[in-house]
């Protein structure tokens, strides 16, 4: 019997952004914004998750060493101690925390394919987005 397993891995990373639409005039950006039109910080709690069948030889369908290795290289390399405005694919996206999840879905998913389940964020401890690539 083939059993499928959903495994998770998770990575804080620190940011800081502010939250502006360059389609917006200033003072609409404030208003609809508020505080958060002003530069802040954040500890993400970033938490991925993949899904697959356990191979009984091994115990595992990936080795979460491999996770983390994916996840360093396309995500935390890029965004962790950034500023987002700064990070190249962020610039014309409103660093919200639903585009941050779908951009993270988008750097994920050619490494792990059909492998890959759930994206979460925790932008705060009160917080967050899920997306899962629909
Ligand atoms: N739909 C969204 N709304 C907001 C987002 C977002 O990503 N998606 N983000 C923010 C801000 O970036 C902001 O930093 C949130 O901080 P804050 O309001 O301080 O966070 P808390 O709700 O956890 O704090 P409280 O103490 O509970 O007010 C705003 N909106
Ligand atoms: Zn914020």
């Amino acid at each position: 019997m083939s059993r499928q397993v959903i495994l998770t891995r998770r990575e804080v990373f620190s940011s800081s952004h502010r939250l502006y639409s360059d389609e917006l005039s200033e003072e609409e950006n404030k208003k609809i914004y508020g505080k958060c039109v002003n530069n802040h910080g954040h500890n993400y709690v970033l938490e991925v998750s993949v899904k697959g069948v356990v191979d009984p030889k091994l115990g595992m369908f990936m080795n979460i060493t491999e996770l983390k290795e994916i996840m360093r290289i396309y995500v935390m390399d890029k965004l962790d101690h950034r500023n987002l405005e700064g990070v190249p694919e962020l610039k014309s996206i409103v660093t919200t925390t639903e585009n941050l999840s779908i951009f993270i879905w988008d750097q994920l998913y050619p490494h792990l394919k059909q492998h890959l389940y759930e994206v979460k964020i925790l932008e705060t401890e009160n917080n967050f987005v899920i997306y899962r690539g629909e």
